[in-house]
């Protein structure tokens, strides 16, 4: 395999787009490309589920986790603790975090599966079936030996966001999450935050403040977030955009090892700017198997980038994933179908194609 080497030119893009803040210089990638190893978050049960249309039934929903866990993922979203009545599709999840505490995972891989929580009644739901199951979230006897539990939590980037999303201002969802990371390091659980439309929004446009997404991680981040996924949540991110974001996250004191990028491909910029955080040293990337969901306070946003592209792309670059791709592909031909909805996968569809092409020719 070739050494991964690119040169996009992204500065000079950026030189337009933005000639006041950005300064000049060449973009070299060599260098920064330390590490070839890449942590997918898989997040198609929850972020991909809670925007589908069709409900699936949690027998359907468990065997999707089932399968995903099979390929080598190590970070599954399996669902959220929100009320039923804002987002309908998440209505089992205690169903869900009760069972998968009782199965350990196939193949004795290691796996986190991790669950949003909105608020720290959402948080107490999760805590009281982990202490009814006898589990701690890092359980250690052998029944369990191989799971963890973790949370997600969330901010937005714009008051509009964080209004309709939830219900309450940008300062408040703040003070909102303290007391979750509280209780969640105080029960060991690891956290992971989530700034939403980083990168454009759906009442306030794509300029979004790159300060105000910094000064909202770097807040995360000291109140004990163990890491932070930076959302493009319409996907109206570009790769000039893309850079400057991931600068401004730098310029703050924010180690690229606490970072994820979580890309949407409404746009078909997901790879794109995927791409620039690689190079910029970004190695935790989120992305749902099929490219499930969208967004409801998004008009036309698609889901998230699919697992089988973004797979596809870092194994092409000479990175490694774990992930086998076509396991992950059929899973996405799979649950499209569950869900009666076209599979947003190209690369997922490209590998079964020729995987079926294989087993026919003479
Ligand atoms: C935050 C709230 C709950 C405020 O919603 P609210 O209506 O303001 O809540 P409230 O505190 O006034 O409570 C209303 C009722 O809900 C109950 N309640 C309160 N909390 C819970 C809970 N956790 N679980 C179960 N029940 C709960 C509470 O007990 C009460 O019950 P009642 O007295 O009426 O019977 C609401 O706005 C909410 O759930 N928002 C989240 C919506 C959501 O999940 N959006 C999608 C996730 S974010 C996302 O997808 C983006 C991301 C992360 O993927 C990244 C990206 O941007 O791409």
């Amino acid at each position: 395999m070739q050494k991964f080497k690119l040169s996009l030119r992204v500065s000079s893009a950026l030189r337009t787009a933005h000639p006041r803040t950005t300064p000049l210089r060449s973009y070299s990638t060599e260098a920064r490309l330390t590490t070839d190893h890449v942590r997918i978050v898989e997040v198609g049960p929850r972020d991909g589920l809670q925007n589908e249309k069709k409900s699936i039934s949690l027998e359907t929903k468990l065997e999707l986790i089932r399968r995903l866990a099979n390929t080598g993922v190590t970070t599954i979203e399996a669902g959220s603790f929100v009320p039923a009545k804002w987002v309908p599709q998440m209505a089992s999840t205690s169903e869900i975090l009760q069972h998968l505490l009782r199965t350990p995972p196939p193949s004795q891989n290691q796996i986190a599966y991790n669950y949003l929580v909105p608020n720290i009644k959402g948080l107490e739901n999760l805590v009281t079936i982990l202490e009814s199951e006898g589990a701690t979230a890092g359980s250690k006897d052998d029944a369990k030996a191989s799971t963890t539990t973790e949370i997600s939590l969330f901010a937005a980037a714009t008051e509009s966001f964080s209004k309709a999303n939830t219900n309450c201002t940008i300062a408040e969802s703040i003070e909102r999450v303290r007391p979750i990371v509280a209780l969640a390091k105080e029960k060991d659980i690891r956290v992971r935050g989530y700034v939403s439309v980083a990168l454009g929004c759906p009442y306030e446009g794509p300029d979004v403040s790159p300060g105000k997404v910094a000064e909202i991680t770097a807040t995360l981040l000291e109140m004990g977030a163990d890491e932070v996924s930076v959302a493009d949540t319409t996907g109206m991110g570009t790769a000039p955009r893309t850079l400057e974001l991931l600068h401004a996250l730098s310029a703050a004191g924010i180690a690229n090892s606490d970072l994820a990028l979580h890309f949407h491909d409404t746009y078909g910029q997901a790879l794109v700017n995927t791409i620039v955080g690689l190079e910029h040293g970004i190695r935790i990337f989120d992305s749902s198997v099929g490219g499930l969901g969208g967004c409801p306070y998004s008009k036309g946003a698609t889901g998230n980038v699919s697992t089988e592209d973004l797979v596809h792309t870092l194994h092409g670059l000479g990175m490694h994933t774990g992930i086998d791709l076509e396991e992950m592909s059929r899973i996405g031909a799979w649950i499209s179908e569950q869900l009666g909805r076209a599979n947003d996968s190209r690369a997922g569809k490209a590998t079964l194609a020729r995987i079926a092409g294989e087993k026919t020719c003479p």
